[in-house]
């Protein structure tokens, strides 16, 4: 695929929900990727980090999109006199690792693939860098992992994309070497470098330390209208105990990790009464998480094709761009073909 990033913002019909979280290092060239003809360019091989259920699949209610990532519990028999218990979850993960295996079982491919190639890293956040942990506001980045990055970071452009953000992911991560992406890719910070000014959604800006980077925030229309349903959401989520409202800028997130099951519905319903009075804005889901966010196209996967292009790095033939991540929101990223090629690279 050309790299030619569509910064408009057409509309889109949403995607049926998949919970299939699962970290991932894209690439066509390592065994067993099931997407082989799809990624051409970049390396794609999933690690899975979190269970998946045997509901991921197209959901059609936002009940039934929460409980899959809840899994229901078998008991299986294995002898007369053991029990051995496994949640459909095991099974389903068992299943899964056959069908995606662990990346770093094939690390050495990985490095022959990459040699002699300019690498550029695409990290989510949440689940990746960090552990779930139950209050979003506690999912802290260990210093070990930290120095993994800033280290990856001196050897090649390093991108941190979040459903977050960007200002949270930021406080996170904490390191200013590298680019970072929030809200779903809705709001990056870049360098100034090959970005057309006559862009309407780009904006010149300085980052903390005074440099120069470019703005990139296609849905800033839209802030108003969420900032309005962040408000309604919090005053409704009141009634929900346990429910949690976070406000990712050009999105917003309702946790329901610590709400008991049998509110699950309520909060649902909740969500869905208010997106009612908001055509312009859809539902997604991601880990114990219904996510609110513009009807655009634009997701992680424009972002990543975006730095890219803001990197100077979309027309070499020796870019192997490198994703990670854990959501289904990554798998947008996944999904891109990247074909960065031209005769004069
Ligand atoms: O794109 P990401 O960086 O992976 O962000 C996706 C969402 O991550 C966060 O929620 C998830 O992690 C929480 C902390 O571990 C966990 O409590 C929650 O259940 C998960 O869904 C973040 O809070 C969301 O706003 C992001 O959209």
């Amino acid at each position: 695929m050309d790299l030619k990033p569509n910064h408009t913002s057409p509309v889109l019909a949403d995607s049926a929900p998949m919970n299939n979280s699962r970290l991932g290092i894209n690439s066509s060239l390592l065994p067993y990727s099931p997407n082989a003809s799809v990624f051409s360019r970049s390396l794609h091989l999933p690690i899975p980090r979190r269970r998946p259920g045997i509901l991921d699949d197209v959901r059609s209610s936002v009940l039934d999109a929460m409980k899959a990532s809840s899994p229901t519990h078998t008991t299986l028999t294995k002898d007369s006199s053991t029990e051995l218990t496994l949640s459909d979850g095991d099974i389903a993960y068992r299943n899964w690792m056959i069908k995606y295996p662990s990346a770093l079982a094939s690390f050495e491919q990985i490095a022959n693939v990459a040699k002699g190639k300019q690498l550029a890293l695409f990290l989510d956040y949440d689940g990746t860098l960090s552990q779930i942990v139950d209050n979003p506001d506690h999912a802290f980045m260990s210093n070990a992992m930290r120095d993994a990055v800033r280290n990856a970071s001196n050897y090649f452009p390093t991108a941190i994309i979040s459903g977050r953000s960007r200002d949270k992911v930021y406080e996170f991560v904490g390191l200013t070497e590298l680019y970072y992406a929030g809200s779903h890719g809705m709001d990056i910070m870049c360098p100034v470098q090959s970005i057309s000014n006559d862009n309407v959604n780009c904006i010149r800006s300085s980052e903390k330390q005074g440099k120069e980077v470019n703005l990139f925030q296609p849905a800033s229309e839209f802030l108003p209208m969420i900032d309005e349903v962040f408000i309604s959401l919090v005053e409704t989520m009141k009634g929900v105990a346990g429910a949690k409202v976070e406000n990712n800028k050009f999105c917003v997130s309702v946790h329901y990790r610590n709400v008991e099951e049998k509110s699950w519905k309520v909060l649902g319903q909740h969500v869905e009464e208010i997106l009612k009075n908001y055509p312009r804005l859809r539902l997604t889901h991601g880990r114990k998480v219904l996510e609110i966010r513009p009807v655009l196209d634009w997701d992680k996967g424009k972002a990543v094709e975006f730095l890219l292009e803001s990197l100077g790095l979309v027309d070499c033939d020796d870019v192997l761009p490198i994703y990670v991540g854990d959501d289904r929101t990554d798998e947008d990223a996944f999904k891109v073909n990247f074909n960065i090629s031209r005769a004069d690279c």
